[in-house]
């Protein structure tokens, strides 16, 4: 097990941990899977359970979706052979256990921290990873694309797409759906049923897969199907399908949605009966037809605390193994204030509605669903549809609160120009997650959103320096219906400051001229503008006098006040929480630019690459945006200028 080492200050100390038995540590490869006997690989899924168990107490992690796909895993490497065949997970963020499988058992401690193993799968990060992901909805696209490819060459290898009953919310997963049957006869598809999204799973397809697992056809068949099991796996098992509960169901059923589809539909099983699983697969990956397997789990399966409380457990930070508990945040959180305010103002103005894609318990809109759940809507992990939704309802004066991160609502890109900004509807965008999002990593980072919103005509876009001025603008949005208005928060806490702190009034495109001063103009952009204050002390410290301005708006741009410090002062540095490329400090440049004034602008923000996961300070001190950073740039800039 990789213990902390010195160039990963932020790896927090590895817990050994302790498994009751010798299998885990032999893991080294997908072939020692194989060579278990079914008793050691039911053994093996213990060990596997506990090492999750114990070192996501540390890590935090994806502990309740990985906790339900033990068995599966295993059955996947027992019967298929990564990477000739291709297994691809919806979101991965279930892919420890492939990991632990896969060589990476010894490093599964440092899950998600710095220089550790990525939370989700990583092509650079092993050739068993035949596809990554972190946003939902790409896996059976993506294993589509392998199998046609796999076609064209005349190979036979399997590609096993494992998506959850959520991802079957997602428009992409129906998009492929819609293609399998006409594109390769050769596709594995499994459906992984746990009943829950991060929360419980919604509409229809989630009412559907439940009526598979309830139907009272399947009472009438399920002796058929006893009889199917005992001819697929012999005498034993059907002793097993009769022994497991409700979950061992009959293993075929007509007229199923899937069939619709062109996909011969096997199911539903019980997703943690590993003998079962294994001979099922063995009885797949005979058939020359795309086929989808429906297994039913339980997300958390093997650690109550999970298993009482699958919201939470869907990821979580640190907690204490004995009872599940996590450490309190001290002051609120932009979620917390976010879902705090807008059920508050909606309780006022019976014009609002609040709208998420399956992340009421990550946006804090739960608090609007529990206390106005006529005017709350959850529509799955659906972006695009969301954003189009809201736009119907701003059409009809309904004042909408389309809450989704940053990263996620890259997927609603085109609805918010085509539908949204071209229509000028007041729909507010409000994005969680603004700037780096820490621990998921590349696929989480809510770094772009300046730049794929601020070429969007119409669009007003903001981010608060403190809480308090976070609600002055969420109380502005709410009164402004003359167009789409986005704002940007970062994941956690700004400053920590009270929401009743007095703030100065929000006036749509003007900043705040904090302080005056006429050597360096320094503007930092919501979550960063303590960067800011904290470079203009070192710069006093130096005797230089400056300006210290906070934006408020990323668009409109404050173009009088940033034209008045430019003018002043002899150097302006922005601060952002984005990537620079067509961030905020770019807006700038291109303004003063356009302005025909010269002072030279400095910027603070992330480079043109992808971040990889990490503590935010250590990633911020690695990539250099910190006060030190600004003031050696600041101080050349004044050098060269002189
Ligand atoms: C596009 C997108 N929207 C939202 C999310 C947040 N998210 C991560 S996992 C998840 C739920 C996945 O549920 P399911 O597919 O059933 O898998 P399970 O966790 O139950 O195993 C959501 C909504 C995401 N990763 N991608
Ligand atoms: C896998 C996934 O996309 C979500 O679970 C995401 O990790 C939630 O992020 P937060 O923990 O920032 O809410
Ligand atoms: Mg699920």
């Amino acid at each position: 097990m990789t213990s902390a080492s010195s160039e990963s200050p932020d790896i927090t100390p590895s817990v050994r941990p302790t498994t009751s038995g010798p299998l885990l540590p032999s893991i080294k490869s997908p072939d020692d899977v194989k060579k278990l006997t079914d008793e050691q690989r039911v053994e093996l899924a213990g060990e596997v359970r506990e090492t999750l168990i114990n070192c996501l107490s540390v890590t935090g992690g994806h502990l309740g979706p990985n906790l339900g796909v033990v068995e599966l895993s295993i059955a996947l490497h027992t019967v298929f052979s990564t990477p000739t065949d291709k297994f691809v997970f919806d979101v991965a963020h279930q892919g420890y256990v492939h990991k632990m499988l896969t060589g990476r058992a010894d490093k599964i401690d440092t899950i998600r921290t710095y220089k550790g193993l990525n939370g989700f799968l990583l092509r650079s990060e092993s050739e068993h990873d035949a596809y990554g992901a972190g946003h939902a909805g790409t896996c059976l696209s993506a294993a589509l694309g392998m199998a046609a490819a796999r076609d064209l060459t005349g190979g036979d290898s399997h590609v096993v797409a494992v998506a959850g009953d959520a991802a079957f919310t997602c428009g992409p997963t129906l998009e492929a759906l819609n293609n399998i049957a006409e594109t390769t006869k050769k596709f594995i598809v499994v459906l992984n049923d746990n009943e829950w999204s991060i929360d419980k799973n919604v509409g229809a397809i989630a009412r559907y897969f439940n009526a598979l697992q309830t139907h009272s056809t399947y009472s009438s068949v399920r002796t058929s199907a006893a009889d199917f099991v005992e001819k697929l796996l012999g005498k034993a098992a059907r002793k097993i399908a009769h022994k497991v509960e409700e979950g061992a169901k009959n293993l075929i059923f007509p007229n199923v949605l899937f069939e619709k589809f062109g996909l011969r539909y096997f199911g539903p099983i019980d997703g943690h009966n590993l003998p079962l699983l294994v001979k099922t697969f063995e009885h797949l990956k005979t058939l020359n037809e795309p086929v989808v397997l429906h297994i039913i789990t339980e997300k958390g399966r093997g650690y109550q605390p999970a298993l009482d409380n699958p919201g939470k457990f869907h990821g979580l930070g640190a907690y204490k193994i004995e009872d599940g508990s996590t450490d309190t945040v001290s002051s609120p959180t932009c979620s917390d204030i976010f879902g705090r305010t807008v059920t508050n103002l909606a309780i006022d103005d019976p014009g609002i509605v609040a709208i998420t894609a399956a992340m009421p318990g990550g946006t804090k809109l739960d608090t609007f669903k529990r206390e106005l759940p006529d005017r709350y809507y959850d529509v799955g992990i659906a972006e695009e549809h969301a954003a189009l939704f809201a736009a119907g309802m701003a059409t009809e004066g309904v004042r909408p609160f389309l809450a989704i991160y940053s990263t996620f609502m890259q997927r609603a890109y085109d609805m918010i120009i085509h539908d949204i900004a071209l229509q000028n509807l007041p729909v507010r965008l409000c994005m969680d997650r603004g700037g780096l999002s820490g621990d998921d990593g590349p696929t989480h980072h809510g770094l772009f959103d300046i730049g794929y919103l601020r070429h969007v005509p119409n669009i007003i876009h903001m981010q608060p320096a403190n809480e308090a001025e976070f609600v002055a603008m969420l109380n502005w949005m709410a009164k402004y219906d003359d167009g789409p208005t986005a704002i940007r928060y970062p994941r956690g806490v700004i400053t920590g400051v009270s929401v009743d702190e007095k703030v100065s009034p929000i006036i749509l495109g003007k900043g705040e001229l904090v302080q005056e001063g006429n050597d360096v103009a320094l503007i930092g952009l919501g979550s960063f503008f303590e960067m800011a204050v904290r470079t203009k002390e070192l710069l006093e410290a130096k005797g230089y006098s400056v300006a210290l301005v906070n934006p408020r708006f990323i668009k409109p741009l404050d173009t009088e006040l940033l034209e008045r410090v430019a003018r002043n002062c002899k150097v302006i540095c922005t601060f952002e929480d984005h990537v620079l490329m067509h961030g905020f400090g770019a807006a700038c440049i291109e303004h003063l630019h356009d302005a025909g004034i010269p002072t030279p602008v400095e910027r603070i923000g992330w480079p043109d690459e992808f971040i990889e996961h990490g503590k935010p300070d250590t990633l911020q001190a690695l990539h250099h945006l910190t006060p030190e950073a600004a003031l050696d740039k600041i101080l050349s800039r004044l050098k060269t200028d002189n």
